[in-house]
């Protein structure tokens, strides 16, 4: 296993290749039902049920499900907003309006992302969010969250914290993807709860 020379831990990379192998071993009846499971549980959480507007994302590949979540929340009134990405990998973010309102988009050599086709709200948009819910490969014990490697959600982070915002940070993975631990750099910051096809696991220290 490769190491970053400094630590014992294996490096990000290296731990973003093994999980990523892991998922693209899962076949589509699995990832459809980890989804659906999933989505169970996230919209019992006390931290979505009070929210008016949620930050989410169209789940692609083997990545847990997404869309029986964000109908559930657009079914209850909730304004959900979705990412597109931008070419310095920072995020914009546009309404959800339903299944049909999502335009497939091939960013160039990156995975094919489902973004939403309507107004632009412009990357501050995501500092209205009560909660936001994002994409990871793992999560550790102290809630420190193993990003693709864009950087996107450490953008989101660092612009929820220097607009003072607080909303409820939630990761969507799989069970094998809660760890012991995942290594951290100094940007990076603990989400608040991981959600998983077995149930909801809080960080009380985020
Ligand atoms: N479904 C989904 N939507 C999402 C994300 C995600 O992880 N999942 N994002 C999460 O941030 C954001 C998009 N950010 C991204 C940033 C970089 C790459 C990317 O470069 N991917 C390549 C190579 C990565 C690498 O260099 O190792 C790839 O996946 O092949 C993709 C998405 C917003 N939307
Ligand atoms: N606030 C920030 N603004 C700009 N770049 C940042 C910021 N935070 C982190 N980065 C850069 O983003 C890159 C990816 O960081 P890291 O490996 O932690 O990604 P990740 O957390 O796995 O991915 P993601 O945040 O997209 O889920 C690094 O080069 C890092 O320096």
């Amino acid at each position: 296993m490769e190491h970053d020379g400094r630590t014992d831990e294996p490096d990000k990379r290296t731990l973003r290749r093994e999980f990523l192998a892991v998922r693209n071993r899962l076949t589509p009846d699995v990832v459809r039902e980890a989804g659906g499971t999933l989505a169970g549980h996230a919209l019992e959480l006390p931290e979505l049920a009070g929210a008016r507007t949620v930050a989410a994302y169209v789940s692609v590949g083997s990545e847990p499900g997404t869309a029986a979540l964000l109908d559930a929340l657009r079914a209850r009134g909730v304004r959900v907003l979705l990412p597109a990405l931008l070419p310095d990998n920072d995020l914009d973010w546009g309404e959800y309006a339903g299944a049909g309102s999502l335009t497939r988009i091939q960013h160039g050599g990156k995975m094919a992302l489902f973004e939403p086709s309507g107004e632009r709200l412009g990357p501050d948009a995501v500092t209205a969010a009560d909660a936001v819910l994002l994409p990871g490969l793992a999560v550790d014990a102290r809630g420190m969250r193993l990003g693709r490697g864009g950087g996107s959600y450490d953008r989101v982070l660092a612009r929820l914290e220097r607009a003072g915002a607080r909303p409820a940070l939630v990761v969507l993975l799989y069970d094998t993807e809660v760890v012991a631990r995942v290594p951290a750099e100094p940007h990076d910051r603990p989400v608040h709860a991981v959600v998983t096809p077995s149930g909801v696991r809080r960080f009380p220290g985020a």
